[in-house]
């Protein structure tokens, strides 16, 4: 598994924290911005990250998106189809989305979150939480199948 890292501006010092963690553990991760506090768009980085992951071979890359809220990335990262972007601000949400989501990009807000330390504990909760299939997978299918046009809008 390789570690798909993005943010803007307003996420790149918790990046930064995050980046010094996974060196510690020796985890393999890949950068792709911005890097440096400098202000920059979150759309493009958003994109660039989501679609690393939509082609990583056996979906087994998980990208970790960084912005002001969250909520910017994880709207533009759930354009991209295979997606399953989840915006997480605490560790209950962070299991939850990995057990019942199978959510394969964790979106953090930086200016939501209360410290360097929650978005650490989130992202090792994240990481670690395999999907529990069984019933949450048919609900996941469903919107792998409306993604592919083999639903329509009303449903079955
Ligand atoms: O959270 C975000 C998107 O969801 C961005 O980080 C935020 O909109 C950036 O704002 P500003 O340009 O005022 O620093």
């Amino acid at each position: 598994m390789t570690i798909i890292l993005g943010s803007d501006h307003g996420g790149y010092q918790i990046k930064q924290t995050i980046i010094e963690w996974l060196v510690k553990e020796q985890l393999e991760f890949r950068d792709l911005g911005c890097f440096s506090a400098e202000a920059t768009d979150y759309s493009p980085i958003a994109q660039q990250v989501a679609e690393v992951i939509q082609h990583c071979p056996n979906s087994e890359d998980m990208g970790i998106l960084i912005c002001g809220t969250g909520i910017g990335m994880s709207i533009m990262a759930n354009k991209v189809p295979g997606i399953r972007a989840s915006v997480v601000h605490n560790t209950f949400t962070a299991q939850a989305t990995r057990e019942h989501n199978n959510s394969n990009i964790l979106c953090l807000g930086a200016r939501v979150l209360p410290s360097d330390q929650a978005a650490l504990d989130i992202v090792k909760t994240w990481l670690n939480t395999p999907f529990l299939g069984g019933r949450h997978k048919q609900r996941i299918d469903y919107i792998t199948n409306y993604e592919s046009f083999k639903i329509n809008k009303r449903g079955r």
